[in-house]
């Protein structure tokens, strides 16, 4: 038996993806949007208090094409948290002219195979990447991803050592967008349908498309990597709301 990766988790993940019913939206009169809209707006105010408290965080982003209109990704210290807020949000007026088109459950990772600190204890490092506060960068795009389990092509049968070479190439193509770029990894296995959520955020989005097609030659990548599908978008400052949802 080929031995596990120790993981490293953090706050646990929720991606919710949503699209406006706008001509339900429409028939709505400007005081009950106005309301509906201060709902929203109270919402992302309390999220900002916890993170200011560095108790969470969150982002929320516009998304292109048919797949979903925005984004809303939120990081909690506990799943019930999570639930709760999808809950409360559910429950708003704002909520009931927005249809679900899309989920993902996972939690902050960091895989081990090549640890930076060898000491094992926490640094405060580690502990800012498993309890980020979510960078406020113009773009963000997020997919779903497994690694291969496949005749020959099987990860999950690999020697620990091939799987940390093949993980420290991955690591070093990653450096090479530092500053430029800025991946969350989030497990999912036994929590969704994937077995990672993949989000990353740039102030240009042409670095999405160089980075992953950098990597797509990567062995990690090219032999191992099956992707499912890829959500883009453009940040939604708390402050751009009310015009985005005017009509
Ligand atoms: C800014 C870009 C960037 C950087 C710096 C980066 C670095 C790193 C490091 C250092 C490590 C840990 C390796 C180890 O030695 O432990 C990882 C780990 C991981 N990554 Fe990554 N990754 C990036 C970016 C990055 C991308 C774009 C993708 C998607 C792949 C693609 O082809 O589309 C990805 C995936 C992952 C995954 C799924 C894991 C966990 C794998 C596992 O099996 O556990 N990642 N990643």
């Amino acid at each position: 038996m080929s031995e596990a990766a120790i993981t490293l988790e953090g706050w646990y993940c929720l991606h919710d993806f949503r699209t406006m019913d706008w001509a339900a939206w429409k028939t709505l009169s400007g005081d009950q949007r106005e309301y509906a809209i201060n709902e929203f707006l109270t919402f992302l105010e309390k999220w900002e208090n916890v993170e200011a408290n560095k108790v969470g965080s969150h982002a929320l982003y516009s998304i292109m094409g048919q797949k979903a209109d925005f984004m809303m990704m939120l990081l909690r210290p506990t799943m019930e948290e999570l639930n709760e807020i999808e809950n409360a949000f559910n429950k708003t007026a704002f909520a009931q002219y927005t249809v679900k088109e899309y989920s993902y459950v996972s939690v902050v990772e960091l895989s081990t195979y090549n640890p930076q600190n060898e000491s094992g204890e926490m640094d405060p490092m580690i502990k800012a990447r498993l309890f980020p506060e979510l960078p406020k960068w113009k773009h963000v795009c997020f997919y779903p991803m497994d690694k291969r389990r496949d005749g020959d092509d099987n990860w999950y049968m690999l020697p620990m050592e091939e799987r940390k070479k093949m993980m420290y190439s991955h690591g070093m193509i990653g450096r090479g967008y530092a500053g430029k770029v800025k991946q969350i990894i989030t497990g999912s296995v036994g929590l969704d349908d994937w077995e990672w959520g993949v989000t990353l955020f740039s102030n240009d989005m042409l670095q999405f498309k160089k980075l992953v097609y950098e990597m797509r030659f990567d062995e990690v990548s090219a032999r191992y990597g099956e992707f499912g599908s890829f959500y883009v978008g453009n940040i939604l400052t708390k402050e751009a709301v009310p015009a985005y949802l005017q009509v």
